[in-house]
C-alpha cells in the first residue's frame, strides 16, 4: 500500500501544487463561485472554511443554550419567545438573538406557520438532550477554552500553569503519579457523565461473554463495569484506581445491586500490586491517551503480566486514523492533552505497536459504530512461552 502511494507521489504533488495555486487566487475563487459546474463545490468549501473560522462562536452559542437549560426546556415541547425569555431570564431581544443563532446551526427550529411563532428543538438539539456527556463536555469548555486562549504559547510549552493540569492532577505529576490528597472528584464526575455512551459503544462492538475474570484499570467511579455487570452476569469484575477515586467508586457501586459483584481496589496502576490471581481480560478505557509512550508501554506490560495465557488486553478510547475520528482525536484531544500536560491521541496502528512493545501479540482493531466515542484495539498474551527481545 505504502509502495503504491510512494509511486504516485510525484503525480499527487503536481496536482496539489496546481490545485492550491488556483484556490489561492481570488479571481479563480470568484470565477468558480459563479460558474454553474463549480458553484456548489465553491460554496461548500467556503462554508467549511467559514465554519472553521467561526467555530468558537458557534460553540459558545451552544454553551449559552446548555447553561440556560434551553434544550431541556424545549424537550418538553415548543415554546413562545415570551415563555423562553421567562424561563431563561433573558430579555426577549436577547432570547431571540440566541434562538436565531441556534437555529442557524440546526440546534433549534422555528415554526412560524401560525400567528404566534414557536421555537422547538432542532435535530442536533434533540440529540443533545439525550447526551449528558456532551452537555458536561460543553460546560467543561470554560476551562478548556481558557487554556487554549493562546494556542501558540501552548504549543511552544510556554503555558504550563493550565486549568486542565490542575483538574487532572495525575497528568501533571512526574511519572503520572498524582500527589496524595489531590482533588479527584471533579474529573471523576466529568468522566462518569460521558461513560454511558462509551460503554454502550464498547459493549455493542466487542463481545465480552467469553471472559470469566476481568480487571478494569483506571476504572473511575465504576460506571463502565456496572454496564458490563448488567450485560454479563457471570463475569467476576475488578476495578483498580487511585485511592481517592476508588473510594468514590466503592460508595457509588455499593449503592447499587452490583455492590457484591464488583470488587474495588485502591492503588497506583504503575507501582502497586494488582489484585491477586490472573485475569483473562484487562481493560483500559480512556486511559492510554493520557500517557506518553514510555508510560503507556509500562502500563500495557503490567496489564499483560496480570493475564492468564490466552488473555486479552483491551484498549478503548477515541483514536485517530479514520476520517470520522481524526478531528476529535488529533484536533480536539491533541490540544486538550497538550493543555493537560501529558499524553497524546494515537491511531490503532500506533497502539498496536505499543502493545507489541509490551509483549502482546495478535493485535486486532475492532470497529465501532461511533468512533468519536471510542475505537477498540485488543492484544493477546501468547498461549505458549515466547520471548520478546
Ligand atoms: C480519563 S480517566 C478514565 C476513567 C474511566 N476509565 C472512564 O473511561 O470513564 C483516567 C482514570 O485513570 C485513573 N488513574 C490515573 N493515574 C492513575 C494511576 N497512577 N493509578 C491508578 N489509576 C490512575 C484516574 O484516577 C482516572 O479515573
Amino acid at each position: 500500500m505504502r509502495e503504491i502511494r510512494r509511486f504516485f507521489r510525484p503525480i499527487r504533488e503536481r496536482w496539489r501544487n496546481y490545485r492550491n495555486s488556483k484556490l489561492a487566487d481570488s479571481s479563480f475563487q470568484r470565477g468558480a463561485a459563479n460558474f454553474w459546474l463549480t458553484r456548489n463545490i465553491a460554496r461548500r468549501n467556503s462554508r467549511r472554511l467559514f465554519d472553521l473560522v467561526a467555530g468558537f462562536v458557534y460553540s459558545q452559542a451552544l454553551a449559552a443554550g446548555v447553561e440556560l437549560d434551553l434544550f431541556d426546556h424545549l424537550s418538553r415541547g415548543p415554546r413562545t419567545l415570551a415563555e423562553i425569555a421567562a424561563a431563561t431570564g433573558l430579555t426577549q431581544d436577547s432570547a431571540r438573538r440566541l434562538l436565531l443563532a441556534l437555529e442557524a446551526i440546526d440546534l433549534i427550529e422555528i415554526d412560524d406557520s401560525e400567528d404566534e411563532i414557536v421555537y422547538a428543538l432542532g435535530s442536533l438539539g434533540a440529540a443533545l438532550v439525550a447526551n449528558p456527556g456532551a452537555k458536561a463536555m460543553i460546560r467543561h469548555h470554560r476551562d478548556v477554552y481558557h487554556d487554549l486562549g493562546d494556542p501558540v504559547a501552548l504549543l511552544k510549552g510556554e503555558n504550563k500553569d493550565t486549568r486542565l493540569s490542575k483538574l487532572w492532577p495525575y497528568a501533571a505529576a512526574p511519572g503520572g503519579t498524582p500527589p496524595e490528597g489531590a482533588d479527584v472528584a471533579a474529573y471523576t464526575d466529568l468522566m462518569a457523565q460521558s461513560q454511558d455512551l462509551v460503554a454502550e459503544e464498547v459493549l455493542a462492538s466487542y463481545d465480552l461473554s467469553w471472559a470469566e475474570r476481568m480487571l478494569d484499570l483506571g476504572g473511575g467511579d465504576g460506571r463502565f463495569l456496572r454496564k458490563v455487570a448488567e450485560r454479563h452476569p457471570d463475569i467476576e469484575l475488578h476495578l483498580l484506581d487511585l485511592p481517592e477515586v476508588a473510594k468514590i467508586a466503592k460508595t457509588r457501586i455499593g449503592d447499587t445491586r452490583f455492590g457484591r459483584r464488583i470488587h474495588v481496589h485502591e492503588g497506583n496502576f504503575f507501582e502497586d500490586p494488582y489484585p491477586e490471581g490472573k485475569f483473562d481480560l484487562v481493560s483500559l478505557v480512556r486511559i492510554l491517551h493520557d500517557h506518553d509512550d514510555a508510560e503507556a508501554v509500562a502500563l500495557l506490560t503490567r496489564a499483560r503480566e496480570a493475564l492468564h495465557p490466552g488473555g486479552v488486553v483491551m484498549v478503548a478510547e477515541p483514536m485517530a486514523g479514520s476520517r470520522d475520528s481524526a478531528a476529535i482525536a488529533h484536533t480536539y484531544f491533541g490540544f486538550y492533552l497538550l493543555a493537560m500536560g501529558r499524553g497524546r491521541p494515537r491511531t490503532p496502528d500506533e497502539i498496536g505497536r505499543l502493545m507489541n512493545a509490551a509483549g502482546l501479540s495478535r493485535v486486532r482493531e475492532i470497529t465501532t459504530a461511533m468512533p468519536v466515542a471510542a475505537s477498540i484495539v485488543t492484544g493477546e498474551i501468547p498461549r505458549r512461552n515466547v520471548s520478546f527481545t
